[in-house]
């Protein structure tokens, strides 16, 4: 109840404080308001991958200094974030934005036990990424054609012989993959995405190597219903403890489909801090779900995510500031009205 009172007083403590400490201490007052009793079903700890980074920033406009790239990662590093997809080895002319991955991958402090996977859509990417210094990559790929050939200029059954070549040097390099699918619950240029299209591209994934199968909802049309039925599908072929989600939050549905995932077993949460995000070969794509908004959810329901709230919200607040625009998290903006 004390806690409640101090988060329902927040606004006392407005004129006495600078941003960067109203952010400190606003946020610590909601993590300790939180609290709630998990339910029997869902998993005690959740592994939340952060993909601001490289998914935040990648549809940027105007090109964000590697600096401040670089100091992004270590301020989500610092919050106790386990993963942190760094950067992507995709062509400049496609993706300016992540034209500097070398200088990127090179400028970070890395953190034991953190990783910092970046994408690599083919064996150039894959090369020039262990070079950088890269231990741990993600293959992408899609259960839709045209986005497919609209991201990375093949068919579906193109790229999975490319991402086979990508498999098979990572083997030798002893490198772990992971792999996305795009479009797992709608697509901006084919509409509706049956189910079956997602388990097969997941299931070749999963069977080429991939450790991890990330179902991306790339535009955000997903409802709770329909990711039950795509997870029931994806859950034939591949087991629930390989699978994670990554929810964009165009129609505001992320956490409620989040929630239905976690239910439904999987225990890995791809996130955007401030809810950055958007790929730019997705038309009407918005931004990923909030990380704050996510730790905030699973805290909340009593689960372990090893994150920093506070800590987190200040990397929002940064990048925010470097971006000169305001969060899409609702929980900083709820409590720091950034
Ligand atoms: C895949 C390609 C390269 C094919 O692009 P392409 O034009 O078909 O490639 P190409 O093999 O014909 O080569 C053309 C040129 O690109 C170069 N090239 C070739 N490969 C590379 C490479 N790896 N790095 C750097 N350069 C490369 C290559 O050397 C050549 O250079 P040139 O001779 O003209 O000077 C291109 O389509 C591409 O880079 N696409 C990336 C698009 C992208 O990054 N999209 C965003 C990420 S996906 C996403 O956001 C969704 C996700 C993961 O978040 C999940 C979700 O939300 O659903």
């Amino acid at each position: 109840m004390a806690a409640v009172m101090r988060l329902v007083n927040r606004s006392t403590l407005k004129p006495k404080m600078g941003h960067q400490c109203l952010a400190f201490s606003c946020s610590a007052a909601v993590a300790k308001a939180v609290g709630g009793s998990a339910s029997k079903n869902l998993p005690e700890r959740v592994k939340i991958v952060e993909v601001g980074p490289r998914d935040g920033l990648q549809n940027e406009k105007t090109i964000v200094p590697a600096e401040t790239k670089i100091h992004l990662i270590d301020m989500l590093s610092d919050s106790g974030l386990p993963v942190i997809e760094a950067t992507s080895f995709v062509s400049p002319k496609w993706v300016p934005q992540m034209a500097d991955q070398v200088e990127v991958m090179k400028g970070i402090s890395r953190k034991p036990g953190v990783s910092y996977p970046v994408l690599t859509p083919n064996l150039k990417g894959f090369q020039a990424a262990v070079k950088a210094g890269a231990t741990e990559v993600a293959i992408f790929g899609a259960a839709s054609e045209l986005f497919s050939k609209k991201n990375i200029n093949c068919s579906v059954d193109e790229s999975l012989q490319r991402f086979e070549e990508v498999m098979k040097a990572a083997k030798e390099a002893n490198v772990p993959v992971r792999g996305y699918v795009s479009c797992v619950l709608g697509c901006p240029y084919e509409g509706k995405v049956a189910p079956g299209k997602v388990a097969h591209v997941a299931k070749r994934l999963y069977s080429m190597g991939c450790y991890e199968i990330s179902l991306g909802d790339t535009i955000g049309v997903g409802t709770p219903g329909g990711m039950t039925e795509m997870l029931e599908a994806v859950s034939r072929e591949v087991p629930v403890s390989a699978l994670a989600v990554h929810c964009h939050d165009t129609y505001g549905q992320a956490l409620a489909n989040i929630l239905i995932a976690l239910q439904m077993g999987i225990s890995v949460v791809d996130s955007s801090v401030a809810g950055l995000g958007g790929c730019p070969y997705a038309q009407g794509a918005s931004g990923n779900v909030a990380t704050e908004d996510v730790v905030y959810m699973m805290h909340g329901l009593g689960i372990h995510t090893g994150v920093d709230l506070s800590k987190l919200m200040d990397a929002g607040a940064f990048i925010c500031r470097s971006l000169n625009r305001k969060t899409n998290s609702k929980v900083a903006q709820a409590t720091c009205k950034l």
